[in-house]
């Protein structure tokens, strides 16, 4: 059975021919989630994701089995350690990771490497994770949300692709050390051509499935490792014949993109970049969106490897506990754990109009209704409920299915 939407949402229009190709399992069988909620308003937003998977499994008999594992602070706490080798080892036999969120104040004054953030660089590293794919993209129904004006963002619909498992965030040397009597932080951030070939292989091939352009974002003038990775991507560019198959490629130097994300979004299609410039980037271009609470994101290896699926927000301690979490870039990362990790397009498609429905009925969290036009019809509700909500779209949805002609 199929929802073949009503609505449809952003991120289905491309995603669907993709599903072969970045996919690890076959359809059938059961499939084994590995569910990381991690710290802050991880738990609350998790549970919200697992109970749709659950309903939308059953609708699809497709047999989902959850299995919680322990990361970030909380893995610390019970373990003193950021990533278990018992989570890790779940992980690697996993059909796909679906991570909630980690960090905190409690564990801020740890090393690097021992804090919530040193386990999640540590899974993505572990099950080499390199493609770190983050689309924006702004529905209608909350062109009236974002701080932006409406005519700037209309439309707006970017798939940023980030290289996740290199760069200054795993460098070498890194560290502190004394000079001269002063104090010195440093890292390294260094690029090879292989890992930026990679990375720049999978925009090209999710530039096919969009509108075939790539804007490839650096610090070449002013970085050596910039300048290798923009040579690189041309390289490569020109190598897989890419003007034949309709790509166009541009270079964007990192500081105008972002001004450009909030002047001009619309022209941009995909973002190629590395791992830091695509962090600030896509927290950036959720501004666009309305908020940090609706991006989702995959992290995918290679075909056969499980992928990492989860929201680009944080654990939000400011929010933590009050049930009034944003959870759906949670529920949509969990679509994309559908579409690219287990092979179920139409398990995405079932959640992706189950979010595009209750947000056209008007629901909101709260950070959704921060920049809403006075007299918009919109009703505020809590984390919890806005799973509630999704589960009866999503059973009203199969009811009004189960009544069609087959
Ligand atoms: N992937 C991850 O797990 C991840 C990502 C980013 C930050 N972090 C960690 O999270 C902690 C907090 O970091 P931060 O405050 O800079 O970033 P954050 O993304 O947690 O929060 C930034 C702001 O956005 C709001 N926000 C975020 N997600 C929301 C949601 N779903 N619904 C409503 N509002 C939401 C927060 O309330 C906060 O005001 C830190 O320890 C940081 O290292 C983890
Ligand atoms: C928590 C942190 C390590 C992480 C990152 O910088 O990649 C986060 O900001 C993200 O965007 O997923
Ligand atoms: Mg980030």
């Amino acid at each position: 059975m199929s929802s073949h939407g009503t609505f449809a949402f952003g991120l289905r229009r491309y995603h669907h021919a993709r599903a072969g190709v970045l996919a690890r399992a076959s359809q059938g069988g059961t499939r084994a989630i590995a569910t990381l909620p991690g710290d802050g308003i991880g738990p609350e937003i998790m549970d919200v994701a697992v109970k749709v998977l659950e309903i939308v499994g059953e609708a699809e008999g497709v047999d989902l089995r959850f299995e919680e594992h322990a990361i970030g602070g909380d893995a610390i706490d019970k373990t003193g350690c950021p990533l278990p080798d018992e989570t890790l080892a779940a992980c690697k036999e996993s059909d796909a990771v679906l991570l909630a969120a980690i960090g905190g104040y409690k564990w801020d004054n740890l090393s690097s490497k021992d804090r919530p953030e040193g386990g999640l660089l540590q899974l993505r590293a572990g099950l080499d994770c390199f493609a770190n794919l983050r689309p924006a993209t702004l529905e209608d129904e909350l062109l009236e949300g974002s701080p932006l004006k409406p005519d700037i963002i209309k439309g707006v619909d970017i798939m940023i692709v980030r290289e996740l498992v290199g760069g200054i965030y795993f460098g070498q040397p890194r560290g502190f050390m004394d000079e001269e009597g002063d104090r010195a932080g440093y890292n390294t951030m260094v690029y090879k051509k292989s890992e930026v070939e990679r990375i720049a292989r999978v925009a090209f091939e999710i530039a096919k499935q969009r509108k075939g352009r790539i804007v490839s974002v650096d610090k070449a003038n002013v970085l050596e490792v910039s300048q290798l990775w923009r040579q690189t991507v041309a390289d490569a560019f020109e190598e897989d014949g890419c003007s034949s198959d309709g790509l166009e490629l541009a270079n964007m130097y990192v500081d105008n993109c972002a001004m450009q994300l909030c002047s001009n979004p619309s022209q941009f299609d995909v973002i190629l970049t590395g791992n830091i410039f695509g962090d600030i980037l896509s927290d950036q271009a959720s501004v666009i969106t309305g908020s940090l609470g609706m991006l989702p994101s995959a992290s995918v290896s290679s075909p056969g490897k499980p992928g990492i699926y989860e929201p680009v927000h944080g654990s939000a301690p400011d929010i933590a506990g009050q049930d009034i979490a944003n959870p759906l870039g949670m529920v949509l990362s969990a679509a994309m754990m559908c579409r690219y990790g287990l092979n179920e397009p139409e398990m995405a498609d079932i959640i992706e109009d189950a979010v595009k429905d209750v947000l056209a009925k008007g629901y909101r969290t709260g950070d959704l209704m921060g920049s809403s036009p006075p007299g918009a019809e919109l009703i505020q509700v809590g984390c919890t409920q806005m799973g509630e909500l999704l589960l009866q779209s999503i059973a009203e949805e199969e009811i009004k299915l189960s009544f069609m002609p087959k």
